[in-house]
């Protein structure tokens, strides 16, 4: 098999350019990165066609948002880096079409637009942060394109501002540092209200929220949580209990918002909800400003409800200058500060290109946000079965008879592993590219395996068999069933009704071992030509010479039979696709009831 025919990366495109660049360079690269792992080159025949990518080629990444030197430096090693900052939306969409990765903060929209302008060679958005809000998932995931971000690495820095935040408010320190730099001397007016022993209300018991509400307990104030999915025993940890949202409203003398931009979350504080809280509340919120209703906001602020509020987020930034929010002189106001300390910036420079690099790599990224997270040692194991997968999705695709319209996808995994200790999600993305590639222009990754299936109405059911044995390997067998089909071998339909072809790995390399309800056993190396016949002696010599007249190699034949002399599939691997003239020599061949020539 061609190199160029079976290797790219992990998240490739048929239309990108980058691609047939890369596919250009691989036929003269030694080496191959497998998740991280070198292989040599005559490996590729065994690696799963989305996870290779060739060490010598170097992808472009466009940086849209100021990133830290270390992180930039990272890219840099591994990529040509283009950093252009304050582009337009119109600037990025026409530069994105050069580009395999974007990087970006919280201040670039990443939009349908930029992943349709991209021809499809954008393959991994970076975001330097944790709020994904401003990427477009849904058209990411359509579009095969990775996202992954930096979660981790600015927490405390938020943690510490939304601190910074409350304890100022309470203060007065804007307020009054603003009045004494404009000559005034009020310290009457100012003053403020203590936090020990007063109630703070976490909204969002994450990461963030979590480091606040440990913070908030080092200076006495009485926490407790609102978060649906945060456990139990985590808050009680650090000594939070964790209330219903109506509970934590009713209580708070603080409240401090700490989740994500949600459809849920969407200005969950509003007139309704204000109207629970304590007279005289004040709210901090580093996390999203579209979680608060913020003309909902000024009049709880105007009627006395809410005493003041800090603010680092907005539902559009910058805001207006006249918003009447940030003009309130009960609020205190800062520009999306959270994450900008100086070593939360490089953390998260570093966190993202790391996690961009790894990306583009190949590796499946720990920080992926639309994709699922196979971990490398997994990933590692089932390496021989995610080509197995595909193969056999591609030879079920191609035994349908035309105009059937595939519609239900049957896979069973027999394996000797407890149910919960085989991730399938791998095969199943491998099984659904293998049927959907050669039927359309779509190229299948793990980020739109799912999505493009569903997208096509093809329904994928899994099952597992358990069996007896050693569950030392991950999997003893897959097995592709197409329901409600005609196939264009008939002899591929098994006794229930369904296209039914199955496959194992032998030595680290897949092959075919059932066809319909016949056994055979050739290696999916080449390409497959199935006979159906009556079994007599003489069939193999008769279809090898065929072939050895036209110098197609042969590299493996096997007959599977129901009894002696009775009906058989001849399965024959071919190294090169024999002509039509070949083929339909081989047709000819008086015995031969039947036969499809199936490309791999
Ligand atoms: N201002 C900044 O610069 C800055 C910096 C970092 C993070 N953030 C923002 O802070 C927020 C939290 O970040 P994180 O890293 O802690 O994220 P996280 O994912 O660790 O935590 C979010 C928490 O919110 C919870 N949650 C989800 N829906 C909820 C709901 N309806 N009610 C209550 N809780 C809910 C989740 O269960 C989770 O525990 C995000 O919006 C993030 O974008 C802002
Ligand atoms: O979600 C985040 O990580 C914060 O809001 C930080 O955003 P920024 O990277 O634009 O500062």
């Amino acid at each position: 098999m061609a190199a160029s025919a079976s290797s790219t990366m992990l998240l490739s495109s048929k239309s990108s350019r980058a691609s047939l660049s890369w596919k250009n360079q691989l036929a003269s690269t030694s080496a191959f990165r497998v998740s991280g792992v070198t292989l040599p080159r005559r490996s590729l025949r065994q690696c799963p066609r989305f996870i290779i990518f060739s060490m010598d080629a170097k992808p472009t990444v466009l940086v849209a948002e100021k990133l830290g030197e270390a992180g930039l430096k990272l890219l840099k090693e591994f990529a040509n880096v283009d950093c252009s900052y304050n582009l337009s939306p119109e600037e990025l969409c026409t530069k994105i079409s050069l580009c395999d990765a974007l990087v970006v903060r919280s201040g670039t929209k990443v939009t349908r637009e930029i992943f349709e302008s991209s021809g499809g060679r954008l393959k991994v958005v970076g975001r330097a942060g944790v709020g994904i809000d401003n990427v477009d998932l849904a058209a990411a995931t359509e579009h095969g394109c990775l996202v992954v971000n930096a979660p981790t690495a600015n927490t405390v820095a938020a943690a510490e501002h939304g601190i910074a935040l409350l304890t100022a408010m309470a203060r007065n320190v804007a307020q009054a540092d603003a009045s004494v730099k404009a000559g005034k001397w009020l310290r009457n007016k100012y003053v403020g209200v203590s936090l020990v022993g007063k109630t703070l209300a976490v909204m969002g018991f994450g990461k963030v929220g979590s480091e606040v509400a440990r913070r908030a307990k080092g200076l006495g104030m009485h926490v407790i949580a609102h978060d649906p999915y945060a456990p139990a025993d985590r808050a009680r940890a650090i000594g939070v209990q964790l209330v219903s949202f109506d509970e934590a409203l009713a209580s708070a003398d603080f409240i401090s918002l700490h989740m994500p931009l949600t459809p849920a979350t969407k200005q969950i504080l509003n007139d309704e909800t204000f109207a629970k809280m304590k007279k005289g509340v004040r709210i901090v919120n580093v996390a999203r400003g579209g979680v608060i209703d913020e003309e909902a906001l000024v009049r709880a602020l105007d009627a006395g409800i809410v005493a003041q509020a800090a603010l680092d987020v907005f539902t559009v930034e910058p805001p207006p200058k006249d918003s009447k929010l940030i003009q309130h002189e009960n609020v205190t106001a800062t520009p999306h500060l959270g994450a900008s300390t100086t070593e939360a910036q490089e953390g998260v420079a570093i966190e993202v290109a790391e996690a961009v690099v790894g990306a583009l790599k190949g590796e499946l990224s720990a920080t992926a946000v639309n994709a699922p997270m196979v971990p490398a040692e997994v990933l590692l194991e089932l390496k021989p079965f995610v080509v197995l997968a595909e193969k056999l999705g591609r030879l079920a695709v191609q035994l349908v008879a035309g105009g059937s319209g595939v519609k239900s996808v049957k896979v069973t995994y027999g394996s000797a592993r407890a149910p919960d200790d085989l991730d399938t999600r791998l095969l199943r993305a491998m099984i659904t590219k293998g049927m959907i590639e050669p039927i359309s222009s779509v190229f299948i990754n793990l980020v739109n395996a799912d999505f493009t299936a569903k997208q096509r109405g093809l329904q994928i059911s899994e099952e597992r068999l358990l069996l007896d044995g050693s569950p030392e390997s991950p999997v003893e067998f897959i097995q592709v069933q197409i329901a409600n089909v005609e196939s264009k071998f008939a002899s591929a339909i098994s006794d229930s009704g369904e296209i039914r072809v199955e496959g194992k790995v032998k030595d680290g390399v897949p092959h075919l071992t059932k066809v319909g309800s016949f056994e055979v056993d050739v290696s999916l190396e080449g390409s497959i030509i199935l006979c159906s016949q009556v079994d007599q002696p003489g069939m193999i010599g008769k279809v090898g010479s065929v072939l050895g007249e036209e110098n197609v190699n042969v590299s493996f034949m096997s007959v599977g039979r129901v009894a002696p002399r009775k009906q058989a599939v001849m399965a024959i691997g071919v190294d090169e696709q024999p002509s039509k003239e070949s083929l339909k020599r081989i047709g000819e061949i008086p015995a031969i009831q039947e036969f499809v020539y199936l490309g791999l």
